[in-house]
């Protein structure tokens, strides 16, 4: 078995979200179309023999036993006994607070990689149920499949749509996912949808109205890409996002972007990359 491996952790976009209730605990049932897409950040894992969960690289703002990837390691160690430890280094380039799921990414990227180089051969589904103790969007990067997830989000329908070049712009803003959830004026009543609707309606993100009017760096950036193309909001942003026929396209008018805002341009994917580079391990 190898014992250094270098593996993919992509972000995902929210092809749209919508809020369909509040349950008593606070949490929202919802529907939402996750899709992948082939732009991430890779996290290179080496096991050690003394147990230790090292994180070597270190990111501004997150303290080093609060890291998503840490704390990962760390769950699936105590939840098998696991006595290896393992050297963990990250290349990040996905912003935080994005909406477009860096924190859960990295997260289900460490459950898969652990899973492999511990030899501890838990199923992907006791991966994805430990992977929610982490966040509510970790399950789905252990999927690894587009996907309607339903409920609190742990209900998955594989969908299978359209697989265009996008162009995501950061709003250089970080927002709080939890503030949003947790805002008077959020839509919470939107009926349910039959999945066999979801593919052919143009749906919208109920989180994309109250985001713009909190933070207007989204509503700028919003207001810029319609210019070329529809756009919406992903997650609770504060990314927003927009399809086009051809990634030259979509390149052409990252050119325009002004600052301070940033982006990129990366494809769709009905498979996680993630996915695609651990089946030169299986
Ligand atoms: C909205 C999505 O971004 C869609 O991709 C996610 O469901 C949110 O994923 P996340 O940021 O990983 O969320 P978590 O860290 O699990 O939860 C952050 C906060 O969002 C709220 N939250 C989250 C998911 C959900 N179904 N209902 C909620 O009300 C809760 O207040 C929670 O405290
Ligand atoms: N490895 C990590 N990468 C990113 N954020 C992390 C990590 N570990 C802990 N965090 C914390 O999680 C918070 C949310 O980061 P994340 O990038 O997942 O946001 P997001 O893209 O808005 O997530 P989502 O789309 O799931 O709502 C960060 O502000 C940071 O404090």
């Amino acid at each position: 078995m190898t014992n250094t491996i270098t593996l993919p952790s992509p972000a995902k976009l929210n092809l749209f979200l919508h809020i369909n209730g509040q349950l008593p605990n606070g949490y929202h049932e919802l529907q939402t179309l996750f899709q992948f897409i082939d732009y991430g950040d890779s996290l290179t894992f080496s096991s050690r023999a003394d147990g230790n969960i090292v994180l070597t690289t270190e990111m501004a703002g997150v303290a080093h036993d609060d890291n998503l990837i840490v704390r990962a390691a760390r769950l699936l160690q105590q939840h098998t006994d696991c006595n290896q430890g393992v050297t963990i280094s990250i290349d990040k380039v996905l912003p935080m607070g994005g909406g477009i799921g860096g924190g859960s990414s990295n997260a289900a990227t460490v459950l898969l990689a652990c899973n492999y180089i511990w030899n501890t051969k838990l199923p992907a589904a006791t991966l994805a149920k430990l992977g929610l103790q982490l966040g509510a969007d970790v399950p789905v990067f252990v999927h690894g499949k587009a996907t309607l997830a339903e409920g609190v989000g742990e209900k998955f329908t594989d969908m299978n749509p359209p697989e265009p070049w996008y162009l995501v712009i950061f709003p250089n803003v970080h927002v709080n996912t939890a503030t949003i959830f947790q805002h008077p004026d959020l839509p919470r009543s939107t009926p349910k949808l039959a999945s066999a609707n979801i593919l052919a309606s143009d749906l919208g993100n109920d989180c994309q109205k109250l985001v713009s009017k909190t933070y207007p760096q989204v509503e700028k950036a919003l207001r810029w890409l319609l210019e070329y193309a529809p756009s919406k909001l992903t997650g609770t942003g504060s990314c927003v996002f927009a399809s086009f026929e051809t990634q030259q396209q979509a390149h052409q008018t990252l050119l325009d972007l002004p600052e301070p805002m940033t982006g990129f341009v990366a494809k769709g994917c009905n498979t996680s990359p993630l996915h695609n580079a651990l089946q030169q391990y299986n």
